[in-house]
């Protein structure tokens, strides 16, 4: 299938360059001092009306030179140096600006373009028009923008025939609507390859600059903290304030983060004697609740992820905001005509990858990015990058039926949509009606005319109500520790509590995707789960719930090429499916995206329970009226839906103890037997008890007597499916997680409430059985 090749095709995307962004503003400030002593006229109009660059802009957002000072560089998993300190140290020299602006005029001049130069009959795939001529149609206007800005750094090179969607071309034959940014690709490449290794060496040397600025300024750092000898006393000076009883002072609190980092990285010669590696580690945790605010909970969380040094680059990455970046609506334009009206309106922008044909990062803009005429007209769509990264995994094709389970807003429904280029159906759903509303307008702003929204919960809804999916996006409600920076809030509002119940609920919105998903479906059989965290909590661990729960799911390629680190195969001495390494995760720290972890699954057989209770299962038919789905055998029940038997291929029980207690009804037996085991263990012998039940005719100390039975089997079932220690805080887990269960039945209240009667029905019968 195309699916595959396309995703091949991807190019990993680099980290969005906010470099760049200080480049241009540097560049524009330059170019402002040269205009002001009488320099060269600026080219067009539309430029002259841009504002004066605020070449610190991004550093007064950011706790001011709080990064600079730092100037750490981190090495990500893979071995790359990521840039925290590059994109906190917009530090540039003059020549190095003049430089640039230099190299920017050699870039020829193009009229400023009309709706008309944008006609694609200029990149016909026949004709290869010349490097001047590409410029000025494709890029023309951008360079001359950057130009203007003081920079051509615009056209890096990003636009390249290897782009995610290229490939669709085999499979699906181009509409004119459509082919547009697909016609670019030739001259892309050619725009690529006379541009990129100037204007990239450019940008290298740049980045080399400050970061050897970072190092030094670093090293300057170490030898000031550390005058007075080799061990630096960072116990002392934490006493010292703290008996003082003073506010801390943030300058001294970040030396002594820095102190301890470096005291961490070689503890044998920068240690103080007594002091233990986990008194450093608790100074550190404590130093960085108090510098960044975050409660001791979360911030212990999130440093057990790096390593110290790694967990205090997200800690700062965490404090600057990400590039604003804005997603092309291809169902009503492309990205070049796009790009060129928003230009000329004075919004500074380049493409925001070579991974995307769609994304344009915005450096700066003269006007506001959600009131112009293009967004109005649904040309495009405000969207974090890495929120591309599920649907570009999910992969929809043209006619096939798609369900976005959890999908307010819609930024992801509408780019599902316009993949799908308005063929087939995607089925939007959300939760809340207060979301839906935006979801709805964002829909028809955008033209999206394939689309139905509903509004239950997910978990009662599908695949009860409607299944049979060939392709489901779970892009799941989670606790927005990616997203920090964009919502400070979760330092501190997010509370062990909320840890143990979104990943509750994400475990069971996650089963319902995949009972809703056709694994019979010829095109697909795909489910992708994301979120915008990067708690294992909320991620590994719950793609390994999954794996345990519904064999009939694997693990698959997310398609998204190198781009991320891969998915942890353990954590806290938890081991996962190795294929783990296949999921994503992606971090602010090093890809300058937000923080978010994608997995796609693939369905190879029917969920369990379905085909054994009704002989038909629901989730391959999407006829669910007459069927019953594993979720409803389990009236949504997280507990029962999950315990439900998983049969393999022969229709044996696979590892009994590996998919919960039994089925009431359906188990009576084995549920008996274990009962007689249970009373033997105790020495009582069964059939007295039993006799003397039956005689007394009290069937409630029977029931009695098998719910016991049950709870001796949560032992197998809490070792698979829970985080927590064993012993006796499995009961108090056990009392938390029926907590839990409420809390998410309480949310989940409003959606079932109006879901349908059926739905509505079903559960009360549960309860009433229960
Ligand atoms: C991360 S947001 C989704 C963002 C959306 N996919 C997008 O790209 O615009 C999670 C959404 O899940 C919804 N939600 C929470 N619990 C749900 C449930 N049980 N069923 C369906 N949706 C739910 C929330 O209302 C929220 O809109």
């Amino acid at each position: 299938m195309g699916v595959g090749r396309r995703m091949k095709k991807q190019g990993p995307p680099p980290p969005l360059d906010e470099a760049t962004i200080s480049l241009i503003k540097k560049r524009k400030a330059a170019e402002a001092g040269a205009k002001a002593d009488g320099g060269k006229k600026r080219r067009k109009a539309v430029a002259e009306s841009e504002p004066e660059p605020e070449p610190e802009t991004q550093k007064v957002k950011t706790k001011g030179d709080k990064t600079k000072s730092n100037g750490v560089t981190v090495n990500g998993k893979n071995g790359k140096e990521q840039k925290s300190a590059v994109v906190a140290t917009p530090k540039k020299t003059p020549t190095k600006a003049e430089k640039s602006k230099k190299s920017a005029k050699k870039v020829s001049e193009p009229e400023p373009a009309s709706e008309d130069d944008d006609d694609d009959e200029s990149w016909g795939s026949g004709s290869a028009p010349d490097l001047d001529e590409l410029m000025q149609d494709e890029f023309g206007d951008l360079d001359d923008v950057s130009d203007t800005s003081g920079g051509s750094d615009v056209a890096d090179g990003k636009f390249d025939e290897g782009s995610v969607f290229d490939s669709e071309e085999e499979d699906h034959p181009r509409e004119k609507m459509f082919s547009d940014d697909e016609d670019e690709s030739d001259a892309e490449e050619k725009l690529t390859a006379a541009n990129i290794e100037g204007l990239s060496r450019k940008l290298d040397e740049q980045r080399q600059m400050e970061e050897e600025e970072a190092r030094q300024e670093m090293q300057d750092s170490a030898l000031q903290t550390n005058i007075a000898g080799e061990r630096p006393d960072i116990f002392g000076d934490a006493d010292t304030a703290a008996k003082a009883g003073i506010a801390p002072n943030m300058q001294l609190l970040r030396t002594r983060i820095t102190d301890t980092l470096r005291v961490l990285g070689d503890l044998a010669t920068l240690g103080q004697p007594g002091q233990s590696r986990a008194d450093y580690m608790q100074l550190l945790l404590d130093d960085i609740c108090t510098y960044y605010g975050y409660t001791p909970y979360l911030a212990e969380k999130l440093m057990s992820l790096f390593t110290p040094m790694e967990a205090f680059a997200f800690f700062e990455a965490n404090e600057i905001p990400r590039p604003v970046v804005i997603r092309t609506n291809t169902l009503r334009t492309n990205r070049r005509t796009l790009a060129q009206a928003l230009i000329n309106r004075g919004v500074v922008l380049q493409p925001v990858g070579k991974w995307s044909k769609v994304g344009l990062q915005v450096f700066e803009s003269a006007v506001p990015l959600g009131a112009t005429p293009e967004y109005l007209a649904g040309h495009y769509i405000l969207q974090a990058a890495s929120s591309f990264l599920p649907v570009m995994a999910l992969a929809p094709q043209e006619n096939e039926r798609v369900l976005d389970m959890a999908s307010a807003p819609g930024g992801k429904t509408t780019y599902i949509s316009a993949l799908m280029r308005n063929t087939g159906i995607v089925v939007a759903n959300d939760a809340s009606k207060a979301r839906t509303k935006g979801l709805i307008g964002n829909i028809h702003r955008l033209g999206c005319k394939n689309t139905i929204v509903c509004n239950y919960n997910a978990q009662e809804a599908f695949p009860k109500i409607l299944g049979g999916f060939d392709r489901v996006l779970l892009d799941a409600p989670c606790t927005g520790t990616g997203v920090i920076s964009k919502d400070p809030s979760v330092k501190t509002n997010k509370t062990e509590r909320d840890f143990l119940a979104i990943p509750h609920l994400q475990r069971q919105l996650l089963l319902a995707a995949i009972d809703s998903t056709d694994h019979h479906s010829k095109t697909g059989g795909y489910i992708v789960y994301s979120t915008c965290s990067v708690t294992v909590e909320e991620n590994e661990q719950v793609v390994q719930y999954v794996l345990r729960k519904r064999p009939n799911v694997k693990i698959v390629d997310t398609g998204l090429g190198s781009f991320g680190s891969e998915g942890f195969t353990s954590y806290m001495g938890k081991k996962f499916d190795e294929k783990m390494t296949l999921t994503r995760r992606y971090f602010p720290h090093r890809e300058n995206v937000d923080g978010f972890f994608v997995c796609k699954l693939k369905k190879t057989g029917p969920s369990p329970g379905a085909s054994k209770k009704n002989g038909v299962v629901a989730d391959e038919t999407g006829d669910t009226k007459s069927n019953k789905s594993a979720s409803e055998a389990g009236d949504n029940d997280a507990e029962i839906i999950d315990k439900t038997p998983i049969m393999d291929e022969n229709g044996n029980a696979i590892g009994e103890d590996a998919f919960g207690p039994f089925e009431e009804e359906e188990d009576a037996e084995i549920i008996a037997r274990a009962e007689r085991n249970r009373l033997r263990r105790k020495g009582i012998n069964p059939k007295a008890v039993l006799e003397k039940a039956r005689k007394d005719g009290n069937k409630a100390k029977k029931q009695d007597s098998t719910s016991d039975s049950a709870s001796e089997k949560e032992p197998s079932i809490e070792e698979q499916g829970t985080e927590k220690k064993k012993g006796s805080k499995k009961e108090k887990k056990s009392t938390e997680a029926q907590e839990e269960k409420s809390a998410v039945d309480a949310t989940a209240a409003a959606a079932a409430a109006s879901s349908s009667p059926s739905s509505t029905k079903s559960k009360k019968t549960k309860k009433s059985k229960k």
